[in-house]
C-alpha cells in the first residue's frame, strides 16, 4: 500500500489499466472455452439427434457407457440390482417409471466383451479408446452347465417338437384350401399349434410382398386399442393392420412419458417381427414397411368415419387424426410429407369363424404393469411372486411359463414395457404359443436397458434352453444379433428400419440376459431350488 501511495496518479492509472486488460483477456479465454463446451455438446446432441431432455439423455449415456465398457455387476448380480430398484421401494416412492438409472459401474453391467464403437459410443464415451480392452467372455460356464444337465430346473429343454401333435389351423377348422386362395389365406391355414409359420416357409416372403406391392382398395380405422390403427384392404380379401409413422427413427421416448402414454412407433413393429423370427420364436405375424400416397392411397379410399377426420394443415399438407383415446386430435394429426406417408403393415390374423365367436383368447399377463402413474404392481413388491404364478393354471404345467420367459427376453431386447395382455388361438386350448402382438412401444430408448422387463426371468430363474442357445450364439458369433437384424431389415422397403443405437443396444442387452442367467445359476444350485419339480416338459 505504501508503494502505491508514493506512486503518481499516472502510474496508478497505468497499472490498473494493465490489470483490467489481463482480467479481460482471462475472461475472454474462459468464455471461449465455455463456448466450445456448449458447441461440442450441441454437436453431440445433433449427432445423436437427441431432441428432448438432454439431462436425462446424459444419464442414459453414462449408463450405456458403463455397460459397453464391460462394467461388472457386483454383489448379487442382476436380481439384486432388480430387487434393489423395485422390490425394496414402497408404493409411495413417487414416479412409477421403473427405471434402471445409472449408478456407476453397477448399471446394467455385463461381464466383458461387449461390442463397442459406432455412433452411440461416440456419444456415450468419447474417452473409450483410452480404456484397456476387456477380453470376450464367452459364457463357457453356461455352455458347460447346459451340457451337464445339472440345472434343468433353470435351463429347461422344451423346444416345441414340431413333428408331434402339431395340427394346422386348416385341420382344426376342417378347412380345405381353395384353388384361388391368396397367399395370406394359405399362410393363415398353415398356422400350427406350435408356431405361426415354419422356419423355411416361403409364404412369409409372399405375404410380405403382397402387403408391399398390391394396390390398396379400402382403408378404415380399427376399433379398439388406444392408438390410431388402420385396416388396409387389398384385392382377394387380403388385409393388413397399418400403424402410421409419427416420428423419425431417431426420436426417443419422451423423458416424461410413461410406457402407457408413449407413442407407437411403426418401425418398432417391423423390427419386432424380424427379431421374433431371428430368435426362432415365430410367434409374430409378418410386418413390412410401405410408403403410401396419403391422397390417393388413404384419403380417396377411406371409409366415412375416417374421412371426417381429414383436414389440410397450414402448410397445405393433407392430414388426419382418426378417433381413439390417445393422440387422435388435431394437434397429434398424421400428415403427408408432402404427400407421402410411411407405415407398418402387419399381415392380418385369421378370422375363419363364421359366427361372432372370438377366435383368440385374451390373457392378462401375470407381470403386467400397473398402468397407473403412482401405483406398483404386485410383482414389483413381492419377491416370491413367481412361486405364486407357478401354482396357477396355465402356468403350473406345460409350455406357457416358458413362453412368458421367452416373451420377457424378447421384450427386454426391444425395450417394450407395454405387455399388459397376450392372446392365444382358442382352437388349440392351453398347449399353444402366445402370439407376439403389439410392439409399437418397443425401440424407444436405445441408451437405457430396462431391467424390470426381465422380471419374469429374474424372479423365476428360468429360461428355455433353445432360447439360451440362441442368445449364446448371438453373443459368441459368428454374427452378433445387431448384424443379423441389420441384414434382415435391409430387405424392407423403408430400410434402414432402426436407428443404429437400437441395433447396438440389442448386443448389449443380449449380454445382460446372459449375465442374469449366470447369476441365477449361482443362486440356484441343484437340489436346493423351489420349482425343481415343476412339470415343464412339453
Ligand atoms: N395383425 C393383426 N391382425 C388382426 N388383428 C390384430 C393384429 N394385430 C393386432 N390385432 C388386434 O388388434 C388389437 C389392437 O392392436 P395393438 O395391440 O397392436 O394396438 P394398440 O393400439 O397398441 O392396442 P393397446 O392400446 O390395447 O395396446 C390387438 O389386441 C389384436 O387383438
Ligand atoms: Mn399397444
Amino acid at each position: 500500500m505504501a508503494v502505491l501511495r508514493t506512486m503518481k496518479l499516472k502510474e496508478r492509472l497505468a497499472i490498473s489499466l494493465g490489470a483490467t486488460l489481463v482480467l479481460l483477456t482471462l475472461l475472454l479465454i474462459v468464455d471461449v472455452q465455455m463456448d466450445f463446451g456448449v458447441a461440442n455438446r450441441h454437436l453431440l446432441q445433433q449427432h445423436s439427434k437427441l431432441r428432448f431432455g438432454s439431462s436425462s439423455n446424459n444419464n442414459n449415456n453414462n449408463e450405456y457407457d458403463a455397460a459397453a465398457s464391460g462394467g461388472r455387476v457386483v454383489g448379487g448380480g442382476m436380481l439384486h440390482e432388480f430387487k434393489r430398484k423395485f422390490l425394496q421401494k414402497s408404493n409411495s416412492s413417487g414416479s412409477k417409471e421403473a427405471s434402471t438409472q445409472a449408478t456407476g459401474s453397477q448399471s446394467g453391467g455385463v461381464a466383458g466383451g461387449m461390442p463397442s464403437g459406432g455412433a452411440a459410443d461416440a456419444v456415450a464415451s468419447p474417452t473409450l479408446s483410452t480404456r484397456k480392452p476387456t477380453p470376450h467372455d464367452r459364457y463357457a460356464d453356461l455352455q458347460k452347465v447346459m451340457i451337464s444337465g445339472d440345472y434343468t430346473h433353470v435351463i429347461v429343454d422344451s423346444s416345441p417338437d414340431l413333428t408331434q401333435d402339431n395340427p394346422t389351423m386348416a385341420a382344426m377348422l376342417h378347412k380345405t384350401l381353395r384353388a384361388n386362395a391368396s397367399n395370406l389365406e394359405r399362410f393363415q391355414l398353415r398356422i400350427t399349434k406350435k408356431e405361426l409359420y415354419g422356419e423355411h416357409d416361403t409364404l412369409v416372403d409372399a405375404v410380405i410382398r403382397d402387403m408391399i406391392k398390391l394396390p390398396i382398395q379400402h382403408v378404415a380405422q380399427k376399433e379398439g386399442g388406444t392408438q390410431l390403427k388402420l385396416i388396409i384392404e387389398y384385392p382377394h380379401d387380403i388385409k393388413a393392420l397399418m400403424k402410421p409413422m409419427r416420428f423419425p427413427r431417431d426420436q426417443q421416448t419422451l423423458p416424461n412419458h410413461f410406457y402407457f402414454t408413449d407413442y407407437e412407433r411403426h418401425n418398432a413393429e417391423i423390427a419386432a417381427f424380424h427379431l421374433d423370427r431371428i430368435l426362432g420364436f415365430r410367434r409374430a405375424m409378418p410386418v413390412a414397411g410401405r410408403t403410401l400416397n396419403i391422397t390417393t392411397e388413404i384419403y380417396q379410399l377411406a371409409d366415412e368415419n375416417l374421412l371426417k377426420t381429414f383436414f389440410v394443415s397450414p402448410s397445405l399438407n393433407l392430414c388426419f387424426h382418426g378417433k381413439c383415446s390417445y393422440y387422435c386430435d388435431t394437434s397429434h394429426a398424421i400428415c403427408g410429407n408432402p404427400d407421402l406417408l410411411e407405415g407398418s403393415f402387419a399381415a392380418f390374423l385369421p378370422s375363419f369363424e363364421s359366427s361372432n365367436r372370438k377366435e383368440r383368447k385374451l390373457w392378462r399377463h401375470p407381470w403386467r404393469r400397473s398402468y397407473h402413474k403412482r401405483k406398483k404392481a404386485q410383482w414389483e413388491t413381492d419377491a416370491n411372486y413367481c412361486s405364486m404364478v407357478r401354482d396357477i393354471p396355465p402356468y403350473d404345467e406345460g409350455r406357457r411359463l416358458l413362453d412368458l420367459m421367452d416373451m420377457s427376453v424378447f421384450d427386454f431386447l426391444t425395450g417394450n414395457m407395454d405387455r399388459h395382455h397376450y392372446e392365444t388361438f382358442k382352437v388349440y386350448g392351453n398347449e399353444t404359443f402366445p402370439l407376439h402382438l403389439d410392439h409399437g412401444r418397443g425401440f424407444g430408448r436405445p441408451f437405457h436397458d430396462e431391467l424390470s422387463i426381465l422380471a419374469p426371468v429374474l424372479q423365476c430363474c428360468l429360461i428355455r434352453k433353445s432360447t439360451l442357445v440362441k442368445l449364446l450364439e448371438f453373443h459368441n458369433g459368428p454374427k452378433p444379433l445387431s448384424q443379423l437384424m441389420r441384414e434382415s431389415l435391409s430387405y424392407d422397403p423403408i430400410s434402414p428400419v432402426l436407428w443404429e443405437p437400437h441395433l447396438e443396444a440389442l448386443d448389449r442387452r443380449t449380454g445382460i440376459i446372459l449375465q442374469s442367467i449366470r447369476d441365477c445359476i449361482k443362486r440356484n444350485p441343484p437340489g436346493e431350488t423351489e420349482g425343481s419339480d415343476a412339470d415343464l416338459s412339453s
